[in-house]
């Protein structure tokens, strides 16, 4: 089987990485020529989480390096339009792991370039929104959505470390429940078992709408708040005000996601999300790390994303609407 991944960051490296340990073929396709020259020349340096959960140096583990094909996206896909002699066959599976801001038409047309009619996407971003642009800019190809609870952070171009053990669910982007297809289901299995032996825990699901749903409540919460008070997952329920903060935008997210979604998240919704500060206490949420070092933030395919499913239907979300426009500040502010 072969995958490509598409972008060299922190969970394009961690899964490019493990995969290559697999029979799998593996190819990184960057944004840069410079960073797909790099892992070429030098593999991937993986810092790899030990049984008892500590990751790399920290664990004394001695990094492992990866050796997998890379070419930057934009002349792979200027080869395949070329028709170029040589040129490597379509992948079975294309990973997408570019951050939300950098999944646009255009990259979607490139990668569409470099698919065949066998070809499945799997897209492994948090927030919504994304999914709607690609089934318009790839229509007829199998879209799949991820949820992963897997931590990884990149710590130069070729360099990952393994941050956090999680699982990650997979299924059809629309999927409601629908009968999926023979071939859909192979497509998957075979997916699911090159993960599993690259040490990934991988579970298929028919309702992938309430987990992007469940995942989306708890981005919404932790992930602004923490950018806001610039704490980490942990501390923040750790303050009273805090707490009630949490709580309102809980209330009031988990009711569009009932109502304009259809989300169906069931009892302990609360507590899962005061679980997942626990489990991750020491991590510094996604936002709040792109705050810090002046990048864009996914704000808008988050909180942006529960206050335009609450416009579609003529709810309010005034907390929501009230979390991106401070985090756009934020941002604004440190760049
Ligand atoms: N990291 C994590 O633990 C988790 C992340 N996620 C989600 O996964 C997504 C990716 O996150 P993460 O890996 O942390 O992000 P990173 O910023 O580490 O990685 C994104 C990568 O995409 C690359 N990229 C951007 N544009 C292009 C392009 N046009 N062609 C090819 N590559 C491109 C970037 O390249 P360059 O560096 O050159 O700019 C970068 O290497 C996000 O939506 C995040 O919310 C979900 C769960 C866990
Ligand atoms: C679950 C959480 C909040 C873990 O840090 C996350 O997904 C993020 O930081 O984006």
């Amino acid at each position: 089987m072969h995958i490509a991944i598409v972008g060299g960051g922190a969970l394009g490296l961690l899964h490019a990485a493990k995969l290559a340990s697999t029979e799998a073929e593996v190819t990184v396709w960057t944004r840069t020529e410079r960073q797909s020259v790099l892992l070429a020349d030098e593999g991937i340096r993986l810092l790899e989480l030990d049984e008892a959960g500590a990751a790399g140096e920290a664990s004394r583990q001695p990094a492992k390096i990866a050796r997998v094909s890379s070419r930057s996206l934009s002349a792979a896909a200027n080869e395949a339009e070329a028709g170029c002699e040589g040129q490597q066959q379509a992948p079975d599976w294309i990973l997408v792991t570019v951050k939300q801001a950098d999944l646009t038409r255009e990259l979607l047309r490139a990668l569409r370039k470099l698919a065949a009619a066998h070809t499945a996407f799997l897209f492994l971003q948090n927030g919504i929104g994304h999914l709607e642009l690609a089934a318009q800019e790839l229509p007829e190809l199998p879209l799949f959505i991820g949820v992963t609870t897997e931590g990884a952070l990149r710590q130069d171009g070729r360099t990952v470390r393994h941050t956090g053990r999680g699982q990650l669910w997979l299924g059809r982007a629309s999927g409601k429940g629908q009968a999926a297809g023979k071939k859909d289901e192979n497509q998957q299995i075979m997916l699911q078992n090159t993960l599993q032996l690259a040490g990934f825990t991988v579970l298929l699901s028919k309702t992938m709408n309430n987990r992007v749903y469940e995942k989306l409540l708890i981005n919404a919460i932790i992930n602004p708040l923490t950018a806001i008070f610039d704490v980490t997952n942990g501390e923040l329920p750790q303050h009273s005000a805090r707490l009630r903060l949490m709580r309102a935008l809980y209330e009031e997210t988990n009711e569009i996601l009932r109502v304009a979604g259809g989300a169906e998240l069931g009892e302990g919704a609360w507590e899962r999300v005061l679980a997942v500060c626990a489990a991750t206490s020491a991590n510094v949420s996604s936002m709040l790390s792109d705050v810090r070092a002046g990048r864009p933030t996914e704000v808008q395919w988050i909180n942006g994303g529960v206050s335009s499913l609450a416009r579609r239907v003529g709810m309010k979300s005034p907390l929501n609407d009230a979390m991106s426009e401070m985090v756009r500040h934020l941002q604004d502010d440190r760049r």
